[in-house]
């Protein structure tokens, strides 16, 4: 059995520059990688089946499951004529904005790359990523980077200061779709992603707490009065820094000292079920 690491993502700038005839939105985003992954467990079959099964009671096991669309866009493309079964150990919240399906494909196509002995490189597979989800390519390489146009060309950049992170997400599922849906660009303040870049590439904590920033909290704040209440709530407990990640519904907390995070990650257990203090991983070989 070969087993694959899929993190979660989190989105320190999520800006849209317009909604473009295709429908999608143009984004510009700076996404890491952080320590809350799913394992993905990938097995050889003497058949040509892709068999896909999971911990989880609330993800489709059958053609709707991101990781089988991977597989069987993989197998197709590059007519391979060998079979894989699936396991998804499910840690990541779903539909919460921290890219958990995204990234189990991205997992499935590393890992199958190498159970079939594809030798593709990561630049190509994140092309192929890109047909699943807009976030599958950079789920693909992981790390830190710029993403643009509707998330899939992507720009590495350094790693991130070192810092942990709080994760609290109510309980409620959030459709990405609906939230694009209701953004009204002339009302949103658009995130300073240059700044951003910045403070990350001269390893600035504070200015990289002020600088976080999403256009589309306004709609799911709308849409869902609890998330506001718990980046109050993340605040009030001594977070540095608070946003959304994504379309939500999830909230991150950046915390430079190990003191504070017992205390903001105690404080959002009376509010949340699903709470979690991790690290960023920040670098792209923190993968394996
Ligand atoms: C908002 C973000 C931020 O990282 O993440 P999540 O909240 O989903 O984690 C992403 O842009 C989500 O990417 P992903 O979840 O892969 O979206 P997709 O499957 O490609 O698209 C789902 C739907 O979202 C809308 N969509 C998505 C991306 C984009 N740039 N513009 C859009 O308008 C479209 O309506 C599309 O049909
Ligand atoms: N492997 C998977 N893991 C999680 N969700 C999946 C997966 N495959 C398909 N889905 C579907 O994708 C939707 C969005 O899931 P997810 O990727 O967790 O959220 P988000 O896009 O908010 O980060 C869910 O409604 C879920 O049913």
């Amino acid at each position: 059995m070969l087993y694959v690491k899929a993190p979660a993502k989190i989105n320190l700038t999520l800006d849209v520059l317009y909604k473009r005839p295709d429908n999608y939105h143009e984004v510009e985003m700076i996404m890491t990688t952080v320590d809350l992954a799913d394992r993905i467990g990938l097995e050889l079959r003497d058949d040509e089946l892709i068999i896909l099964s999971s911990s989880s009671s609330i993800i489709p096991n059958d053609d709707r499951n991101l990781a089988y669309q991977a597989a069987m866009l993989l197998k197709d493309t590059y007519k391979v004529q060998k079979g894989a079964s699936i396991t998804i150990d499910k840690e990541i919240p779903v539909a919460a904005g921290l890219a958990g399906g995204s990234s189990d494909a991205a997992a499935t196509l590393r890992g199958l790359n190498q159970l079939w002995d594809l030798n593709l490189s990561l630049d190509t597979l994140a092309e192929l990523g890109a047909k699943i989800g807009s976030d599958v390519s950079f789920c693909v390489y992981g790390g830190t980077a710029l993403a643009t146009g509707r998330g899939e060309i992507i720009q590495q950049i350094p790693a991130p200061p070192p810092c942990w992170i709080v994760l609290a997400k109510p309980k409620i599922g959030v459709s990405t779709a609906s939230v694009y849906g209701g953004l009204n660009l002339s009302e949103v303040e658009h995130p300073n992603t240059k700044q951003m870049i910045q403070a990350i590439e001269e390893s600035n904590y504070e200015l990289m707490c002020k600088s976080l920033g999403n256009v589309l909290e306004s709609v799911t704040f709308k849409l869902h009065p609890e998330v506001v209440m718990i980046k109050e709530q993340m605040r009030k407990f001594g977070a540095d820094g608070v946003l959304m990640s994504g379309s939500g519904p999830t909230v991150f907390g950046l915390v430079d000292s190990e003191l504070r995070i017992s205390r903001i990650y105690n404080g959002l257990r009376g509010f949340c079920d699903e709470v979690y203090a991790v690290r960023l991983l920040g670098e792209r070989n923190s993968l394996a």
